[in-house]
């Protein structure tokens, strides 16, 4: 079996003395598009800052290509970290720096690409988003549905192995959400990266997940393992996991 880009081995997460989830074990294979479901508040996004280096868990341990990560000293945490392409539920774009500021600043960060070359390459990943001729505009000046994809220029700016995107189509009219999942397929395509993602959006999970996993906030443990149409389909899924991945979708606006 090739070895999975990112793996979870029995994570615990607290907050205090607040139990969030225990018992957390999944890998990543490579190029999978991997969904973190669940309900509100159950702890999605904390797993995956427990994932990228941000948060360390109560108890377990992430496995970045076979190395612990919150076992390692702090220059492995750093190259480990810089395999991580993140983008944010809201972007987190600067907001004094223009698009391409944005676009250009991890490769100035992880790659040794001159000045020149930085700006020709972030030019070309604006290309992939539709953005080329945002480029120098401000964030403020760009719609909703702009900002998440300027976010994911910059996330996949310096081609990560491995990308994180928290939410990526929420908030985004149906037309916006759709055009982003056809964006996430097409960068997998191209980079062969793996995603990481969180998700509501029920549309977006049958349409581009195919490995996922599930966290029950009830039990505070996961319920379900594996791609949402699996799930969704198969006899044997979890009855709060099956009713969660087919709720009826919100009528197109
Ligand atoms: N820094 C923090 N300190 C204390 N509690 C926190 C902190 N961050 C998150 N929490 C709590 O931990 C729980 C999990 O939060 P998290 O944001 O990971 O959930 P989520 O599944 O991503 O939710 P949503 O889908 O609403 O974004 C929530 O109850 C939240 O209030």
């Amino acid at each position: 079996m090739t070895q999975p880009v990112v793996e979870v081995k029995d994570l615990e997460m607290r907050f205090g003395t607040r139990l969030i989830q225990r018992g957390v074990s999944f890998a990543v294979a490579p190029g999978t598009i991997f969904a973190v479901m669940g309900g509100s508040g159950v702890g999605k996004s904390t797993l995956l800052r427990h994932m990228i280096g941000l948060l360390p868990p109560a108890a377990g341990q992430v496995l970045h290509q076979g190395t612990d990560y919150w076992a390692s000293d702090l220059a492995t945490r750093a190259r480990l970290r810089a395999r991580c392409g993140m983008l944010f539920q809201s972007a987190a774009l600067w907001s004094a720096m223009t698009v391409l500021e944005n676009v250009m600043l991890p490769l100035e960060q992880l790659t040794k690409l001159n000045r020149a070359q930085r700006r020709e390459r972030a030019l070309q990943v604006l290309g992939w988003v539709g953005l080329e001729s945002f480029a120098g505009y401000l964030p403020e000046r760009l719609s909703g549905g702009m900002k998440k994809r300027a976010g994911l220029a910059r996330a996949i700016a310096a081609e990560p192995p491995l990308l994180f995107l928290d939410e990526p189509s929420a908030g985004l009219d149906p037309i916006s959400a759709k055009r982003l999942d056809d964006l996430v397929l097409d960068i997998r395509q191209r980079t062969g990266a793996a995603v990481v993602m969180v998700s509501h959006e029920l549309p977006s999970l049958m349409a581009i997940a195919d490995d996922g996993i599930y966290l029950d906030d009830e039990s505070r443990h996961p319920i379900g393992r594996g791609s949402p149409r699996q799930l969704r389909d198969a006899p044997d899924t979890h009855p709060t996991v099956r009713a969660f991945l087919r709720r009826e979708e919100p009528p197109a606006s």
